[in-house]
């Protein structure tokens, strides 16, 4: 048996980390968004062995254990009680440590395949609790569309789709320490972005009142450290976006055009500066396979 499956990108429009909890783990509050840019995903069963096997194009990720797609399919296999032989080759495309939820994605697409590889018929939201145990991403990435996030990433509520709008990224040639960053939240004060007023921005289909009201609780730590961050923030709206942030715990930012015209202009002048630059739109197709 084989599937082959896409795993989109993730973008945070809003990143609000409103305490942390006395264990360490952060209660997040985040309206997060798919993209176009994704990973392919093999899977493929095998009858002579019994192992899970990864396979990548990547030289930056691990094809042990510690890759979260591998993960994500030995926690379903505890889930349902049963395991078989498979090897899952992932051609990678999100670029890896980028605050795109690369891995995450990897994770949820290997749940969504299984489930429907095997007809287990588990629940988004119990395919959901399985990907928090991997992390704190992988409930958002199992839906992979536009939706409020909360709690400890495991409380995912799906929201209307955004309006049209496109997407120019660019990360800066820094490598950015999740657990770095994170830790830092217990002891910094930081701003929060008004969830709030974006949510009624994208139930009212409202593109001005979403851009208005982006924020990233996560970038003044992360940017303290990269100052490139700001830079390049700067000049995508510089070239014409009509926002920018960066997205997760970084250093990939953003920036949000209306129309693909203006948002093609800015990214050929973004890639004149920054030799990772992607332009994309929203992801419409909730959990995409080929
Ligand atoms: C910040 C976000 C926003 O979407 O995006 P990314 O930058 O990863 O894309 C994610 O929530 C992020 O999710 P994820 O990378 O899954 O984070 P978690 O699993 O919660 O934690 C990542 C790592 O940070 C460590 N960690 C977490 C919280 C904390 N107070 N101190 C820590 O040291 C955890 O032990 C783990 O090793
Ligand atoms: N399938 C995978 N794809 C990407 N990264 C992975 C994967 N499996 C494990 N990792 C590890 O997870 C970490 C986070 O990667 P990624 O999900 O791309 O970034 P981020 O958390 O910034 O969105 C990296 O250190 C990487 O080595």
């Amino acid at each position: 048996m084989k599937r082959i499956v896409r795993a989109p990108a993730k973008l945070n429009l809003g990143l609000d980390a409103p305490f942390v909890h006395p264990d360490g783990s952060i209660e997040w509050r985040m309206v997060m968004t798919s993209i176009g840019l994704s990973d392919h995903i093999q899977i493929e069963t095998k009858s002579s062995h019994s192992a899970i096997r990864i396979f990548s194009d990547s030289s930056f990720l691990p094809n042990d254990r510690r890759n979260l797609a591998y993960q994500a399919a030995r926690l379903f296999f505890d889930k349902v009680g049963f395991k078989v032989g498979l090897e899952i080759s992932i051609e990678k495309n999100i670029p890896v440590a980028a605050g795109l939820g690369g891995g995450s994605s990897d994770a949820a697409a290997v749940l969504r395949a299984l489930n429907e590889m095997f007809e287990t018929g588990l629940s988004f939201e119990e395919l959901a609790q399985i990907g928090v145990q991997v992390d704190s991403d992988v409930p958002y990435c199992v839906y992979s569309r536009t939706a409020l996030v909360s709690g400890r990433g495991e409380i995912v509520t799906p929201l209307t789709k955004l309006p049209k709008m496109w997407f120019v990224l660019a990360k800066p040639h820094v490598s950015v320490s999740t657990p770095k960053i994170l830790k830092q939240l217990a002891t910094t004060s930081v701003s929060h972005p008004p969830i709030d007023e974006l949510l009624a921005g994208i139930e009212n289909q409202d593109y001005d009142r979403i851009v208005a009201n982006i924020g990233n609780s996560l970038e003044e730590i992360t940017t303290a450290g990269h100052p490139q961050i700001k830079t390049l923030k700067s000049r995508l709206i510089e070239y014409g976006a009509d926002g920018s942030q960066m997205s997760g715990s970084g250093p990939t930012v953003f920036g949000i055009c209306r129309t693909e015209s203006r948002a093609r202009r800015v990214y050929n002048s973004i890639s004149g500066f920054c030799n990772e630059a992607y332009i994309s739109q929203p992801e419409c197709d909730s959990h995409p396979v080929i």
